[in-house]
């Protein structure tokens, strides 16, 4: 038996059989030839019984996916086909290039001049380049590169999750995701709570576990075992009996005594709004725009903003939603707002800074928000991501007050912001802390890094210190003007975690937003404990000399926890 620790993001405990997400495909060498006696006519033949090969394989994925997965993959099914590309290719071949740098290269240009041709058409260049590597990979007799195609249910091991890839990540064929590398707020982990994944990040050594393996995944203690015992495969028996009974949030954030902590949702796009409406999620904490737009290359128009965020606000009528403008950069390049060639990506021009390089694309942003909830019944709050000042705060509201929005508000999610939370919250109306984020720049560990997991958890008191100096930054603010405290929230993934969301109430954040498939959790563990008790426990994890300590000495007093497998 082989076992592997990692760091559990996404609770949940099951059986099944391991798939590999095989790597990316290497580029052939440039210059590469024909092989000795293969002539172009043979080459040629092979390079398109290759490309339709990846025709069908994808056309069949496609056949049975559903929504976006369905439309991406029927879209990159035909590009396998394109005249254009097989025929450059073929060109080349002619000349006496080797299949697979044929169609590496024909696949370049391409793309190249859908690139260069604006618009929809843009959008397919990454579609080629998919296609380039999957025909590559099939002339190589590799696997096929992305999450495997399967029709029996498995759990994916992979290095790491790019937001791209939920695209086709199947959830009745996914069972759980364990990474060996991403940390505990990576796009994995975010992808996993988003759809309720069973997932353990910064496992070492797990991408030796061979294909068809039978494993035991532990979400909530990052564990993985190879070869199951009785005793594991009982655990994972009584995990789907449990996940079952707390499939439902009553829709009342609140906890033993009735001090109300509405749980919101985070979502990307409409599909998740509807989704989280669905599980009781009181409002939207975190809407992530840039999420509609990832593999945008342009710039989308106002009235084409304006219908996505339309559609999210109609799920939540009367109710909550803020929306984050753009946080492109580091984890969630967009090609239009991002330099790629950034020597720290983190601490570059990401988030709110995008407007100091390309100024017009926020005041646009606020545009089409404004038209959009002028159309909608939803009460819409907007926040700007990466603020590390109060003039920027003070900036973002005039820009926000121009645009004829009413509730501007800001992300906490860099320190300086935390350390200095009353001169900000006097700029704007409320606050939203992302400690995914903030636990990166705290602790000057990327968040996407496994080998640094174990720093990378807002556990960290120092994180949790940071939280209270915010809640405390807007109580001084609110006694300033006399008025009541500034809301402030907590939007991070911390708050999806059943523990950490009682401390952060005991802090005194005014709401949770999570993953929608997290509010049952939370809802029930929040309820066990008294406003009182969740400030002791507040005042415990606080005290403790490291998160670790932090998260043990906390659970230990919250046995519900281990009762429910969370
Ligand atoms: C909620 C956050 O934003 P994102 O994960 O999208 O960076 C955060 O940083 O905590
Ligand atoms: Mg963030």
């Amino acid at each position: 038996m082989q076992n592997f620790q990692g760091v559990g993001v996404s609770p949940g405990r099951i059986t099944g059989s391991v798939r590999q997400m095989p790597k990316p495909v290497g580029e052939p060498p440039s210059g590469e030839k024909l092989a000795e006696g293969i002539s172009p006519e043979d080459a040629v033949v092979r390079l398109k019984a290759a490309a339709q090969a990846v025709h069908d394989e994808l056309k069949a994925r496609a056949d049975t996916a559903s929504g976006d997965g369905k439309a991406v993959l029927e879209a990159t099914a035909l590009m396998a086909k394109d005249t254009m590309l097989l025929k450059s290719a073929g060109k080349l071949i002619n000349a006496g290039t080797s299949a697979e740098r044929a169609i590496w290269e024909a696949g370049a240009s391409v793309s190249e001049m859908l690139h260069n041709l604006g618009g929809y058409m843009a959008e397919r260049a990454t579609d080629v380049l998919d296609v380039r590597a999957r025909i590559v990979a099939e002339l190589r007799g590799v696997p096929a590169p992305g999450i495997p195609s399967s029709e029996t249910p498995f759990i994916l091991v992979a290095e790491d999750l790019a937001p791209a890839d939920t695209a086709t990540l199947n959830p009745a064929v996914v069972l759980a995701l364990v990474t060996s590398g991403g940390g505990p707020q990576s796009h994995t982990a975010i992808i996993a709570r988003s759809l309720g994944l069973p997932a353990v990040v910064a496992a070492h050594g797990v991408d030796g576990i061979a294909d068809g393996s039978e494993v035991y995944v532990d979400g909530a203690a990052g564990f993985v075992s190879v070869e199951p015992t009785d005793e594991q495969r009982a655990l994972a028996t009584a995990w789907a009996e449990t996940s079952a009974t707390l499939a439902a949030f009553d829709g009342n954030g609140t906890t033993a005594d009735g001090h109300l902590v509405p749980l919101l949702a985070n979502v990307g796009g409409a599909k998740d709004a509807v989704a989280a409406a669905g599980l009781g999620a009181q409002g939207v904490g975190l809407f992530r725009t840039e999420f509609c737009f990832l593999e945008r290359d342009t710039e989308p128009s106002v009235d084409e903003q304006a219908a996505a965020y339309k559609a999210v606000f109609d799920a939540f009528p009367g109710k909550k939603v803020v929306l984050r403008t753009l946080d492109a950069g580091a984890d969630k390049p967009l090609p239009f707002l991002t330099d790629a060639t950034e020597p720290n990506p983190a601490l570059g021009v990401r988030g709110y800074r995008t407007d100091f390089t390309t100024p017009g694309v926020l005041e646009r942003q606020l545009e089409a928000i404004a038209r959009a909830a002028s159309e909608s019944e939803a009460d819409v709050w907007v926040m700007a991501p990466m603020i590390s000042t109060a003039a920027e705060a003070g900036r973002f509201a005039s820009l926000c007050a121009a645009a004829g929005i009413q509730t501007p508000g800001v992300m906490v999610e860099v320190p300086s912001a935390a350390l200095t939370a009353a001169t900000v919250l006097r700029e704007v109306g409320f606050a939203s802390l992302g400690t995914n984020d903030l636990t990166q720049y705290a602790m000057a560990a990327d968040r996407q890094l496994g080998p640094l997991a174990d720093l990378n958890t807002p556990w960290q008191p120092a994180v949790l210190r940071l939280v209270q100096l915010t809640v405390e930054g807007a109580a001084q603010e609110g006694s300033g003007r006399e008025g009541a405290a500034k809301p402030v929230g907590v939007c991070g993934e911390a708050a999806a975690d059943p523990a950490l969301a009682v401390v952060l109430t005991g802090l005194g954040v005014t709401t949770l937003s999570m993953t929608a498939r997290s509010l049952a959790a939370v809802g029930t563990v929040l309820k066990t404990v008294t406003l009182e008790q969740a400030q002791e426990l507040a005042r415990l994890a606080l005290s403790a000399p490291s998160a670790t300590e932090a998260r043990d000495w906390v659970r230990a007093k919250l046995p519900v926890l281990e009762e429910l497998g969370l």
